[in-house]
């Protein structure tokens, strides 16, 4: 972790990944947009963009919007997992079987070499304890995003304030921390600010910012030169 704020870009295919050769993200993260906030790449497709990657970069995958349930959640994980990308990213939706599934997982999380992130969602009921139970888990991160892909941005659902909170609140627990949930590149200044460990983006990163449509290499190096 460092004081630089890195960069995240969400890519759906090898493609997308490809085009991005020149202005790589620190973090290529892969996920399908047209599936829902954390929707899951098929794994032949994640595996050929870690082989691809070849360390030039960090690689994240999601697992997909699946319920907190173990039995979902578990094989998705290992999957995701034996692809060989960094860190694998999982949504808590929250919901009465979070904190039971969150139980479950934890053998499961602290035995795994791949690290994994917990995503918490902004527009979903949030609470300050679920980092406690984060840590407890085993997860090796924490970013907060935006469940419903509406166009209301994580600036639109939650203040400075909260954000900042939120950001201290994981750092200090020596986890890894991610904003992001449809950030517009003028969010960049002001979100560097609190010094999250990365900012992910996905629709700021397609023309009129259509998240299922194709990514811009115009619009990343927008990013990357104003996180410079
Ligand atoms: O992990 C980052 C997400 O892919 C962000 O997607 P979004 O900018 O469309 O909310």
């Amino acid at each position: 972790m460092s004081n630089n704020t890195k960069w995240l870009a969400s890519v759906q295919s090898l493609e997308e990944a490809q085009s991005l050769n020149e202005c790589l993200p620190d973090i290529l993260d892969m996920k399908q947009p047209a599936q829902g906030a954390l929707g899951a790449l098929p794994l032949d497709v994640v595996k050929n963009v870690v082989k691809w990657a070849s360390g030039r970069c960090l690689t994240s995958a999601t697992v997909g919007d699946l319920p907190m349930q173990v039995q979902f959640i578990e094989p998705a994980i290992m999957k995701m997992a034996e692809t060989g990308v960094d860190y694998v990213k999982v949504g808590l939706f929250g919901g009465d079987e979070q904190a039971e599934c969150l139980q479950e997982l934890t053998p499961v999380i602290k035995q795994l070499n791949t690290p994994v992130i917990a995503v918490t969602f902004a527009d979903r009921h949030y609470e300050k304890d679920v980092i406690k139970q984060v840590l407890q888990t085993g997860f090796s991160g924490v970013m907060i995003d935006t469940a419903e892909k509406n166009g209301r941005s994580l600036l639109d659902l939650w203040s400075v304030d909260a954000l900042t909170d939120f950001v201290n609140v994981v750092k200090d627990a020596q986890q890894l921390c991610g904003l992001a949930g449809a950030l517009r590149i003028d969010d960049i200044a002001t979100l560097r600010t609190l010094q999250p460990d990365y900012l992910g983006f996905r629709s700021a990163l397609c023309p009129d910012r259509k998240r299922n449509g194709t990514l811009s290499v115009t619009l990343a190096k927008t990013i990357a030169s104003a996180l410079q």
